[in-house]
């Protein structure tokens, strides 16, 4: 059923929110589960998101046998029979994040084929990296078919250097090496908290793994690993998100349990930009200001600035008094947001890598189409300050990151319904609206 979300702009946000578990540490440490050769990997602070049932899906097809209760966020994971090597494109296709079963899989296995996957909304995103670490292991890679093949009957440990630090060559390789024999060294690797993660699961399960979060990992490979306990990181781009979202408004929101070290880039813009953050065991606490000052955001990889924030950060920009400059250097096309943003009157240039954003921004009401997940964000956010009635379709983007995103806005204070496209009235009124928020409640 295609859904669309409605926004009536103009309420600041106030109260407490909570969190989810990362999006970006589950998959990989689900796929992380196909190294255990004994025992059951339970798994809980699991997100309910549509990204995590399709690598449910991928690894239900490798034979994993799997559970999810979705009332207390657990997944439990049993990888100790016959698994299968093969990931095809029907999985692949719906979630680039597929690919790491691939390193895993060679680790238990000897051979994995998964399917190639293309590039998105955001860029052509290779994944060479990947490949020439599995190579150094030991590996032979062929690709045909639209597949690519990895073969190797013994990987044995090697020393690696990513040209790029790469958050899934790094993860991919890693759990390759565990399973190795002998010591990998991979150096400049990303530093991201969910590779922290993942290196915590894989230590439970039995992996020596060390140096997660520096520039170097090192991994002495082990014979066999088993299942273990582990719960998921609280997801900072989600954090982050409502931390946007109440500071364009003007709020005062709790971001429960936010872990403020994870986004001290955002953080310190959000004060540079005059927003207040308080900081405390509880999480974090954002009070928006009435005006905002420009800036200057670049993204980089983990500790710099995410890419996965820059599309809420744009919106945040072109609210703000005067010209910000946003340079992505993460991702080569991940400004499609920006045009439609456009459609409810932002003013921007985008030259090559970066776009200057001409605020303070007046966003009138608009029907917009997400292009990717962090853009369908963006265009919420813009909606919540908005004049009138902002209509966000593509709902399918939004849901494979953000857990009953409209939910948790309306808690709130903000009002946002979800509707079936084809049930929806086409005009938009006063009445109508309040009638869509009754029924949702
Ligand atoms: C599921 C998940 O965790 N997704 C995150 C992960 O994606 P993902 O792991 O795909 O991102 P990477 O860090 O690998 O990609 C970053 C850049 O490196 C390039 N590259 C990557 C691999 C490779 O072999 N060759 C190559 O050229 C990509 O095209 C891109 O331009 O990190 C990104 C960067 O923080 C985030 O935006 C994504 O949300
Ligand atoms: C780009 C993202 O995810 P993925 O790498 O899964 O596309 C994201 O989470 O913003």
């Amino acid at each position: 059923m295609a859904e669309k979300l409605i926004i009536h702009g103009g309420q600041r946000l106030n109260g407490t929110v909570n969190i989810e578990g990362a999006k970006n540490a589950v998959l990989p440490i689900l796929a992380a589960s196909l190294l255990a050769s004994s025992g059951q990997t339970v798994l809980d602070n699991v997100p309910i998101l549509s990204d995590v049932f399709t690598m449910n899906e991928v690894l239900n097809r490798l034979n994993v046998d799997l559970a999810f209760d979705q009332h207390s966020k657990t997944i439990t994971l049993d990888a100790s029979g016959d698994l299968a090597f093969n990931a095809p494109l029907e999985y692949v296709s719906k979630m680039r994040a597929s690919i790491v079963v691939l390193g895993p899989l060679l680790a238990r296995l000897g051979r994995a084929r998964v399917a190639m996957p293309g590039g998105c909304a955001i860029g052509s995103r290779p994944i060479d990296l990947h490949l020439k670490g599995f190579e150094a292991l030991g590996a032979t890679i062929t690709q045909h078919d639209g597949y690519i093949e990895a073969v190797a009957p013994k990987l044995v440990g090697t020393q690696i250097y990513l040209d790029f630090p790469s958050v899934g060559a790094t993860q991919n390789i890693m759990m390759a090496a565990t399973l190795a024999e002998g010591t990998t060294i991979i150096d400049n690797v990303a530093r991201e908290p969910e590779i922290v993660d993942l290196a915590n699961a894989l230590n439970k399960m039995g992996a020596r793994v060390v140096g997660a979060g520096t520039e170097t990992i090192r991994i002495e490979g082990v014979k066999v690993m088993h299942g273990c306990k582990h719960s998921i990181i609280q997801d900072r781009i989600e954090a982050g998100t409502f931390m946007v979202a109440a500071a364009i408004t003007g709020g005062n929101v709790l971001i429960k349990n936010a872990i403020p070290e994870h986004n001290k880039p955002l953080i310190s813009k959000l004060e540079e930009m005059g927003v207040k953050v308080v900081e405390s065991d509880m999480g974090v606490r954002i009070i928006g200001m009435p005006t905002l000052k420009a800036t200057s955001v670049k993204t980089l990889p983990y500790p710099g600035f995410p890419t996965d924030m820059q599309a809420q950060m744009t919106v945040l920009q072109l609210a703000a008094q005067g010209t910000s400059l946003l340079t992505e250097t993460v991702f080569e096309n991940r400004f499609m947001h920006l045009d439609e943003l456009r459609r409810m009157n932002a003013d921007f240039r985008i030259e090559g890598q970066s776009v200057l954003l001409y605020g303070p921004t007046a966003f009138n009401g608009a029907e917009v189409a997400a292009s990717d997940l962090r853009a369908a964000a963006a265009l919420v956010i813009a909606g919540l300050v908005a004049t009138g009635y902002t209509k966000v379709t593509n709902l399918k983007y939004l849901d494979r990151g953000y857990y009953k995103f409209h939910k948790k806005l309306c808690g709130l204070g903000a009002e946002v319904v979800r509707v079936d496209t084809e049930k929806e009235n086409e005009v938009i009124t006063p009445d109508s609206f309040a009638t869509l928020l009754a029924q949702q409640a």
